[in-house]
């Protein structure tokens, strides 16, 4: 091995200590969806994701071979050019230890929020937390205690069941969202409608900046 050559098995210990991340993308864009909707905000997409849900729009996101292992602080010191919002998204980033990557953005005072469906244990620092549970993998623990958002993906009309299920897992101060699945949004954004309409504690979430054409 050449010298400073990183072995594989090394850089496998540096992902597992969260100090390299595999990195699908970065990119600036505006907050699409959620509480946060129409604000400015860089995205950082992390690869790795094994929750399998079949109307995932980043399925690309999923194997997280695919996407190079990636300096920690060469993405903080990128995103810091960008925005002082920071959203933290994948794949799953839960899947990696997020403590390290929030450290660093906080040391460089942003705003850090994620984007999970808390299928791993909650990791990281965090000033804002987008919890989007999914059935085939539910979420565990504090996260429910600590989400600021609930963000539920309606496909059919069982999702409001699912919905309730959830809600009535999180923290009293968490704002709840319903969101159209975007193949069948024709289909149940009026169901999502009459449902918020019918059940004010909720609000609805569309993805806008695919209504944008925006990333
Ligand atoms: C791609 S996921 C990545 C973060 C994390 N794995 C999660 O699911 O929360 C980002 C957000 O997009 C939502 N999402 C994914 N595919 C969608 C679709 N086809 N229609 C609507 N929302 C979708 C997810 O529920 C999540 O809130
Ligand atoms: N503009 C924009 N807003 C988003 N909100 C959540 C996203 C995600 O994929 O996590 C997303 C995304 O991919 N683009
Ligand atoms: S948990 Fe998120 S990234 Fe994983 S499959 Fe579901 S929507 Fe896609
Ligand atoms: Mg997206």
């Amino acid at each position: 091995m050449v010298k400073n050559e990183v072995s594989a098995h090394e850089v496998s210990e540096l992902v597992d200590q969260g100090l390299l991340l595999p990195l699908m993308e970065e990119f600036y864009t505006i907050q699409g969806e959620g509480f946060h909707k129409g604000t400015a905000a860089y995205f950082i997409r992390i690869g790795g994701c094994d929750v399998g849900c079949h109307w995932c729009d980043v399925k690309e996101s999923w194997n997280a071979e695919t996407h190079p292992p990636t300096e920690i602080y060469k993405i903080v010191e990128n995103a810091a050019k960008y925005s002082d919002t920071i959203v933290v998204t994948g794949g799953e980033p839960l899947m990696w230890d997020m403590q390290p990557l929030t450290e660093a953005l906080k040391a460089k005072n942003l705003n850090i929020h994620i984007e999970t469906s808390g299928a791993y244990p909650l990791t990281g620092i965090w000033d804002w937390i987008c919890l989007s549970p999914k059935k085939n993998k539910l979420p565990e623990g504090r996260i429910y205690d600590e989400a600021h958002e609930l963000k539920v993906i309606v496909y059919n009309k069982h999702d409001l069941i699912f919905a309730e299920q959830e809600a009535a897992k999180s923290n009293k101060n968490c704002i709840l969202y319903l969101q159209p699945e975007w193949s069948v949004r024709d289909k149940v954004t009026p169901m999502i409608v009459d449902y918020v309409m019918a059940n004010p504690k909720w609000k609805v979430s569309l993805q806008t900046h695919k209504y944008l054409n925006i990333p």
